[in-house]
Parts: C-alpha cells; structure tokens; sequence
C-alpha cells in the first residue's frame, strides 16, 4: 500500500452573518473519509451540494476565509496543512476546477498554461499539451471570452496536466465535451496515473466512474457513505442503499428512480442522514450515530450492513 492522498474525517462548515451581529455556523461537510494509492483513480460520486467540489477545494487548500475544515489530510504521509498545499499547488497537486471561470479573463491561454513562463521547454511543453486535447497552436493567442465551454474546459485540463502532477483532483471534468473529447480527459488520467500519479475524479455520473475509475467513494449529504471497488458493483458487492439505489437508477440496470431528497446543509437530521429515503430503516437507524466502517475491501455507513443483513 502506497497512499498518495489520505482524508479522514474531513468537515468544513462556514461562518455565515444572518441579521444584526449574530452569526452561525453552518456544517455543510461532515464526515469525509477516502484513500487515494498512487497508481490509482478513486472517483468521488454524489448528486449536486453533496460537498464534493469543497472536498476538492479542502485538499487543495483554497476555501474561501470564512471556511473551517477540520480532520486530518495527508500527502505521500506528510499532513497537506495550508503552507504545504500551497508550495505544492498547480505543480505537484492540480485542480481540474468546476467552473470554467477559474481562468483569468484578462490573459491568454498560452501564458496561463504556461503560467507565465516563456523558456523553450515551456512553449514546447504547452503546445504539446494542447495538441493532445484536440487544440492547435492558435489557441495560445485567444482569451478566455474567445473559447466555447467545450474549449475552455479542454483549457483547463491542459493547464492541469502540463506540469506531471503526482496527484489529480479533477471536479466534473467531462461535462459539455463530446465523447471523443471526454475519452480523450479519461484515457489521459489513466496513463498519469499508470505513470504513478493518484487521480481523483469528481462526478455526480456513476456510469463515468465505473467506466474509468478502480475504486468508487460515494458521498451523500457531506457524508462518505460507501467505499468499494468497480469489481464490486458488477459482483453484488455493494451494501448501502443509496449505492444500490444509484446503481439501479442506471439504464442498464432499469432507470429505477428514487423519491426524495438529500437533506439540506443546516436541517436537523440525527443519526442516518439516508434514513428518510431508506426501505430499510429502524429507530436505531433514526438514533445512533453510525460509523463509517470497514465491510470486505471497502467502508459503509449503514447499520444493516455491520449486521449482515444487507447483502
Ligand atoms: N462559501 C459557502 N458558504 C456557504 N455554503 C457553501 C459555500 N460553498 C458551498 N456551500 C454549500 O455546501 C454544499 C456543498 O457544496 P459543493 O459545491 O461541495 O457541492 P457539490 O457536491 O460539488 O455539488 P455540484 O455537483 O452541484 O457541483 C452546498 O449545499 C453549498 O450550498
Ligand atoms: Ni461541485
């Protein structure tokens, strides 16, 4: 075993000013652990405002001042505190950001993926980086406002991937792409990562990340719920039941469609924060704090799996 990335028991909440002076803390991340083995893409799976782009922005040391984190992240085993994350973000440990608004509108493409160095290798390196993604060299000369989304996001995963990062964060890099582009993203994150990087790929698409990742970590509501290996979806091995529930509601397993919502950040819910949605439900469930705790070669979140009773 050789973690290249390790989070445990990660939460962020944020301090937010309501009317007068008074002010309140809201969680919106409560309990996030996973594991990334150099050599390996994990995907991170959630529907939208489960934390996974503050996950990413946690690792990367980049939440916005009113942000409290709390847990433990570690890089190659060292403790990735703020000074560390920055000395080795967009070198050694790369964002592949959301939002195409992260590029700066006011600077070229070549320089920002050069970021700002003008040497031989650089341009070299650029224009190579380019080119794998389907961009000619005249791409350098343009502005952000002269890209298409389809364009700018190809941008960004250019800017990512030109240094040989050693670990990957990337935040939904596929959305807007055809599926030549996004297999072109997919292809090139498994050869980094067959290089020995560690990749973390961000997606609400299960689908996605069955198709390229080796492990899956589901997270529902700021909580890591289930950790398991793609094998282990083809084989039954699943044990929560809002993994087997997103399981179900792929085409290929019948579109199975499930009622409810995830609790909102700030909204009372004790014990299981699935309970509401869940079939299987008990009073401990709705009571009892419950564990993240190791089942075969993965983790769940679910009491009824600890008992055996989820197969
Ligand atoms: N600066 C902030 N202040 C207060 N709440 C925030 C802040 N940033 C994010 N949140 C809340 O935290 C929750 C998780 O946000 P996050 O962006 O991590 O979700 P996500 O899983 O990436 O969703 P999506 O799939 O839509 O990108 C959301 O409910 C969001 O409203
Ligand atoms: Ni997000």
């Amino acid at each position: 075993m050789n973690p290249i990335l390790e989070v445990e028991h990660l939460s962020i909440s944020f301090t937010q000013y309501q009317t007068g002076m008074r002010q309140r803390e809201l969680q919106v991340v409560h309990d996030l652990s996973l594991t990334i083995e150099a050599g390996s893409i994990v995907a991170v799976v959630g529907s939208s405002g489960s934390g996974k782009s503050l996950l990413a922005h946690g690792i990367l040391g980049i939440l916005p001042y009113n942000a409290h984190m709390a847990g433990m992240i570690r890089y190659q085993g060292k403790p990735l505190d703020p000074p560390l994350a920055g000395h080795l973000r967009g070198t050694e440990i790369v964002l592949v950001p959301q939002g195409v608004a992260y590029l700066d509108p006011l600077m070229k493409i070549g320089a920002q993926i050069r970021k700002g160095k003008k040497d031989k290798t650089a341009l070299t390196r650029c224009r190579n980086v380019l080119n794998r993604y389907g961009l000619g060299p005249e791409t350098e000369n343009l502005y952000p406002f002269e890209l298409s989304g389809g364009m700018a996001r190809r941008v960004l995963i250019s800017t990512a991937a030109v240094e040989s990062p050693k670990l990957i964060v990337a935040d939904e890099p596929t959305p807007g792409l055809d599926a030549a582009a996004a297999k072109r993203i997919l292809t090139h994150f498994r050869e980094l990562a067959d290089d020995g990087a560690g990749v973390l790929l961000i997606t609400h698409d299960l689908e996605l990340a069955l198709s390229v990742a080796d492990r899956v970590t589901v997270i529902y509501a700021g909580e890591t719920i289930e950790n398991a290996a793609v094998t282990d979806f083809n084989n039954g091995k699943i044990y929560h039941p809002y993994t087997k529930a997103l399981w179900n509601a792929l085409p290929q397993n019948g579109f199975v469609p499930i009622s409810g919502t995830q609790p909102y950040p700030g909204e009372i819910v004790s014990g299981c924060l699935f309970a509401p949605r869940c079939p299987d439900r008990t009073k401990d469930c709705q009571e009892k704090n419950i564990p993240y705790s190791p089942v075969g070669a993965g983790y769940v979140r679910c009491l009824n799996a600890k008992k055996g009773g989820i197969v």
